[in-house]
């Protein structure tokens, strides 16, 4: 096998699966290599649908495993950081909520780093190029889900009659649909929000998240949809190499020329080399390789090759705390599913059919805003920027999802016959960051994580205002009817128990990032340009969370993918591999 190639990206995840195979599939069809420290992941059991909340949990080979540095502010938890491993990354063991967010977060986006490829105007183009829309929501629900995709053709005459443009795109690598059937008692969500006026949005993936709708699921025809999906029918200059962990970047001189592994084996780039390890792989690999803070490289003994003090720094991640409602037996379905489990996978095996191709995959999520946050001294104490961008009217200031499987049900011990309704509240904006440093100089080590989550006075502000107003919503008449009693929740509405209750009850949404944050020209700090290009070296970019500059309120898949086709199209024109394409000035391909 070759151990030269035009480009190696380094990192089969999201970014990674998206960059590398849309450099193959160009015109010119360039020599690929993908480099990914996991396996295949192609064990039909990974796609279940209804093991998509647990098999991250479950099965510990396709996760890396870390946990945070002790968080002594939160009871001092060692928050699990679960990572991907193997083809698909983080989307082979992600929950698969499909969630794009508040269009004002990539006006932001393109202002901070000035380039209009990140606005939302471009960036809905490039959505709609990942995505494979299925919309065939059952006609009674349509009051509360209705996406505009032209997924059916009743839906495209519909749009087409009515000159509506679609918001999603329908031929895509990434196949998305909605639950069907919707689990018993799913409804109760909506009327419930239209209850309390929170309102409900038919497609919260519009640009405009606010108001409780529904995630799109990375579902399809029975299977879980990740990355890998981008692998099928690689062409034959896209060379993927399994099992391969990188140690170490070469370089010859200021310019990134290879990779190495540890087992080894060395593997060179004509043209560029391109890490997609993922927010906290990525910094640790240019740390290893002698770039980044010199004080953290010189702690370990590694040899400066640039010293670039934001490398692992500036970390963001959303968090959600938890509150469940106890139901009258017989309210949802949730507990005679579970006592048949065995017999739903034996059917499953057989012809992809019954229960675990359904359960679990509608999952209610709404954004609103908080006139108490907007209200508080530590909203009003954060900058007048940041302040204003917040007011918009897209831009959420918490999350609520439900209908998780029993993951977040605290100390209470579910009995088989049990209904409830699990609820999550997560916290948008988050100020507080964190960042990646290095136990030690060996590759097989792991990251050392801190992301100080909460540790900033608005999002703890706003993790309590956000909990308060979800339990409020669970008192709705909708829920109240069937409702025995709350579990695993603050003792009281009072800042100090809300506090006390998500201080031990916190979990990261695994949505880590900007640990090697783009920025423009002027920004001195930025590690990579808007080109991916990192600073100060030749023929090295970072394509992965870990270079965006700000992180967007949505669940983060979708910005990944957006991140490594985006990286695609800048690279297959800078060198010319499309379709007539010539390199730009003084690049030659
Ligand atoms: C449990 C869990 C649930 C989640 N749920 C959702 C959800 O429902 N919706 C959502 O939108 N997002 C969700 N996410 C987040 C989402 O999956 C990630 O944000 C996204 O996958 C990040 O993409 P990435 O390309 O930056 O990195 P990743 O997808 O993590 O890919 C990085 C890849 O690099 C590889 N790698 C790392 N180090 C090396 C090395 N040294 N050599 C070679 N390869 C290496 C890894 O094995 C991995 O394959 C979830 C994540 C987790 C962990």
């Amino acid at each position: 096998m070759s151990s030269e190639y035009d480009f190696i990206v380094v990192g089969a995840g999201a970014s990674g699966c998206a960059l590398a195979a849309r450099l193959a599939q160009s015109a010119k069809k360039p020599s690929v290599l993908l480099l990914e420290a996991g396996g295949k992941n192609d064990d039909a059991s990974y796609r279940i649908p209804a093991d998509r909340f647990t098999l991250a949990f479950k099965e510990e080979s396709l996760n890396w495993g870390y946990k945070t540095e002790p968080q002594n502010h939160l009871k001092g938890q060692q928050i699990d950081y679960s990572r991907g491993k193997g083809l698909g990354g983080s989307t082979a063991i992600n929950f698969s909520c499909w969630v794009i967010g508040a269009d004002e977060d990539f006006n932001e986006w393109a202002r901070m780093v000035d380039d209009e490829t990140w606005n939302w105007k471009n960036v809905k183009q490039r959505f709609k190029k990942i995505e494979s829309y299925h919309v065939e929501v059952p006609e009674e629900h349509r009051k509360y889900v209705n996406p505009k995709a032209e997924g059916s053709v009743k839906v495209a005459m519909i749009l087409k009659a009515t000159n509506i443009t679609s918001d999603h795109g329908t031929d895509g690598p990434l196949h998305l649909s909605y639950a069907d059937p919707w689990e018993k008692g799913l409804t109760d969500v909506f009327v419930a929000a239209q209850e309390v006026g929170m309102g409900v949005n038919p497609d919260v993936n519009s640009g405009n998240p606010i108001g409780m709708g529904m995630g799109a699921g990375c579902v399809y025809d029975g299977e879980r949809t990740t990355a890998s999906d981008y692998l099928k029918n690689a062409p034959s200059n896209l060379t993927i190499m399994v099992n391969s962990q990188a140690a170490k970047i070469l370089f010859s001189g200021d310019k990134a020329t290879g990779i190495k592994t540890i087992n080894g084996r060395n593997f060179h780039a004509r043209q560029d080399v391109v890490l997609s390890l993922g927010a906290l792989n990525s910094p640790q690999l240019l740390m290893l390789s002698g770039i980044g803070p010199r004080k953290e490289l010189e702690k370990h003994s590694i040899e400066v090759k640039l010293d670039m003090p934001e490398i692992g720094k500036n970390m963001q991640d959303h968090c959600f705390s938890t509150a469940t409602l106890l139901r009258q037996p017989g309210t949802d379905d949730r507990s005679t599913f579970e006592a048949s489990a065995e017999t739903a996978r034996a059917q499953y095996q057989k012809d992809k059919s019954g229960l675990m191709r359904t359960m679990y995959c509608g999952t209610p999520m709404g954004w609103f805003k908080s006139d108490r946050v907007l209200a508080s001294d530590e909203f009003k104490a954060l900058d007048q920027y940041t302040q204003e961008h917040i007011k918009k009217p897209t831009v959420p200031i918490f999350e609520i999802a439900t209908h998780t499987p029993p993951l977040f049900v605290g100390d209470y011990a579910l009995q088989p016959t049990d209904s409830y309704l699990t609820c999550l509240s997560f916290v948008m904006n988050p100020q507080s960051t964190g960042e990646v440093t290095l136990n030690s100089a060996n590759p097989s080590d792991v990251p050392k994580v801190d992301p100080k989550l909460l540790s900033h006075p608005f999002d703890r502000r706003v993790m309590i205002e956000g909990m308060r107003q979800m339990m409020d919503y669970l008192e709705a008449p909708a829920f109240k009817k069937s409702t025995i009693k709350m579990i695993g929740c603050p003792r009281s509405r009072s800042d100090e128990d809300i506090w006390d209750h998500c201080a031990g009850d916190l979990f990261s949404s695994w949505h880590m990032c900007s640990t090697v944050r783009m920025g423009k020209k002027e920004d001195k700090g930025a590690c990579v340009d808007t080109d991916f290009r990192v600073r100060g070296v030749q023929g090295l970019r970072v394509v992965d969370l870990s270079v965006i500059p700000l992180l967007p309120n949505n669940h983060t898949q979708s910005t990944a993918y957006l991140v490594g086709e985006t990286a695609a199209e800048k690279l297959i024109a800078e060198y010319g591999l499309g379709e007539g394409g010539t390199p730009q000035a003084k690049l030659r391909f």
